[in-house]
């Protein structure tokens, strides 16, 4: 996400950071490299001027060379503008009565997709979703539809056999729904290659029959520019109440992103950050800023533990911790439990500073599941008893897992030495306290967020200098943290790094 974006700005901010006197004409320069990068980016050129003048005009204001730091004063001030342009704060889903969302966009803009992660989204926060197919133009997205509603466990209304008439199968769609008892309906409506007049005369047909209380377009981030045109003219014929950007993990400029609300005046409320159908995550700007300049966003980080995270689990694996049973058993249960919250690539840029990594050799997916088939390979016994791997043992693994025995060697001695290292109770509550960016940090490995980096740099290999540790020190580090019922959290960790 946002992959060259970051760099090229990083790029711009390194060069102010290293210079010993700023002056204006150094800040000056700063500007045409941040105006440049965001234009490569694909930024909308009005929007990116707008965003160089008010960064200007608010560094003069605040009269920023004679501030102690002048290069990370201008990250602050940049970062604060960024956040404006993405609309500020979250816009919440409006669930008033009728509670009906009236899904629209272009083709394979990934409406129906998007329709079953928002069903298992509202799911996830108490309510009961139901979902609409009134995709009469691809009739292979009924199926889809009814498919994802099946796994899902959420109903699926369906348009009668042979109906082709958009309007009559939404009066369908409403008896059905009558008959349902309540819940938030999401209607799954028809799309064009391209914004033409037929659509969008049955979609104002459709939305005056379902009265929805959103209608949300669903726009693909990859096609940039486009996508911010395709809104545009959307809103002014239907009326968008917001906006759902998809594809943003295969998106390394995010220049939509950036435009959509300046040039829409539409606030972006949800965004796809890839096909799973937990892959959707509420749009907070202040997160999206601090992703885009590279420190990280630990609190969607943490929140996706807190979803994944089964307490009990966690509290037996803490005390497993604690008196130094952690086995490689329980190392696999937390290699799984990393793999549901999504790509180590996503993972790695919600820590702070850690954007980098992503690109660094060894640091990445396949290298996880290596891992994962070395522990597959060893016998139960081997697992609880890693002592007991002599050099005939660790040769059968190699075979077995199809890894070079050398590779087995640095599992084992690197879990060996995590172990050595859990012995240690002050130890732990350092760790974890580095975990959440809490500022306690691993020796060696600095303040927050590189306690958990450390141990996923060392156990793929990637690692230096810091010390081996587990891959998911959630259990100690979600103490603090409790979600309350909308799944949120009470207290917000500091950001560190
Ligand atoms: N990587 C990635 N792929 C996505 C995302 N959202 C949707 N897709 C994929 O995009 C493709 C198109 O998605 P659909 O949901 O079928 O698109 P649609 O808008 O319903 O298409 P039509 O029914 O033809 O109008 C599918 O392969 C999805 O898996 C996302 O956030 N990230």
């Amino acid at each position: 996400m946002f992959s060259l974006l970051q760099e090229k700005l990083e790029d711009a901010f390194r060069k102010l950071r290293g210079t010993a006197k700023i002056s204006e004409s150094n800040i000056a320069d700063a500007m045409k490299d941040i105006r440049m990068a965001l234009l490569e980016a694909d930024v909308d050129f009005t929007v990116t001027k707008d965003l160089i003048k008010a960064v200007t005009e608010t560094a003069q204001g605040e009269d920023v060379l004679r501030t102690v730091n002048p290069g990370q004063m201008i990250v602050k001030i940049f970062h604060d503008e960024l956040v404006k342009l993405l609309g500020g704060g979250a816009t919440e889903l409006d669930l008033s009565p009728p509670q009906r969302i009236l899904m629209v966009g272009l083709n394979g803009a990934g409406k129906t997709t998007t329709s079953a992660k928002l069903a298992s989204w509202l799911k996830k926060q108490g309510k009961r979703p139901l979902l609409i197919a009134l995709d009469l133009y691809r009739p292979a997205a009924i199926t889809q539809l009814q498919v994802l509603g099946q796994q899902l466990g959420v109903p699926v209304c369906v348009p009668p056999a042979g109906e082709t008439d958009p309007v009559k199968a939404t009066r369908a769609a409403l008896k059905w729904l009558d008959e349902q008892g309540g819940g938030v309906a999401i209607f799954d409506t028809a799309g064009r290659q391209e914004v033409d007049d037929e659509l969008l005369t049955q979609l104002k047909q459709v939305r005056d029959l379902v009265q929805p209380s959103e209608t949300l377009l669903v726009a693909d981030a990859a096609t940039g520019q486009q996508a911010v045109a395709v809104a545009s003219k959307f809103n002014e014929t239907v009326t968008l109440s917001g906006l759902v950007m998809t594809k943003l993990d295969g998106d390394a400029r995010g220049g939509a992103l950036l435009s959509m609300r300046q040039v829409t005046g539409c606030p972006v409320k949800f965004i796809g950050v890839g096909e799973k159908v937990e892959q959707l995550e509420v749009f907070h700007p202040d997160r999206m800023a601090q992703r885009i300049l590279g420190m990280g966003d630990i609190v969607t980080l943490v929140e996706k533990a807190a979803e994944e995270i089964d307490e009990k689990q966690a509290m037996s694996m803490m005390r497993r911790f604690e008196e130094n049973k952690f086995d490689f058993t329980d190392f696999l249960n937390q290699l799984k439990f990393m793999k549901r919250l999504g790509p180590l690539e996503g993972i790695l840029g919600m820590l702070p500073g850690m954007g980098a990594l992503k690109n660094m050799p060894g640091v990445d997916d396949k290298r996880l599941k290596h891992t994962e088939a070395i522990i597959l390979s060893m016998t139960p016994k081997e697992r609880s008893k890693p002592e007991i791997l002599n050099g005939s043992r660790r040769k059968r693994i190699a075979n077995g897992s199809g890894r070079p025995v050398v590779e087995v060697n640095q599992l084992v001695q690197q879990f060996e030495m995590m172990k050595k290292l859990m012995g240690n109770k002050g130890m732990l509550s350092q760790l974890a306290g580095g975990m959440m960016g809490g500022g306690g940090g691993a020796p060696g490995g600095g303040g927050g967020g590189k306690g958990l980096l450390g141990g996923l740099a060392n156990m793929m290999g990637g690692g230096g200098k810091m010390p081996p540790m587990p891959p998911g020190m959630f259990p100690g580090g979600m103490g603090g943290l409790k979600p309350n019922k909308m799944g949120k959290f009470g207290k917000r960790p500091k950001l560190g790094g």
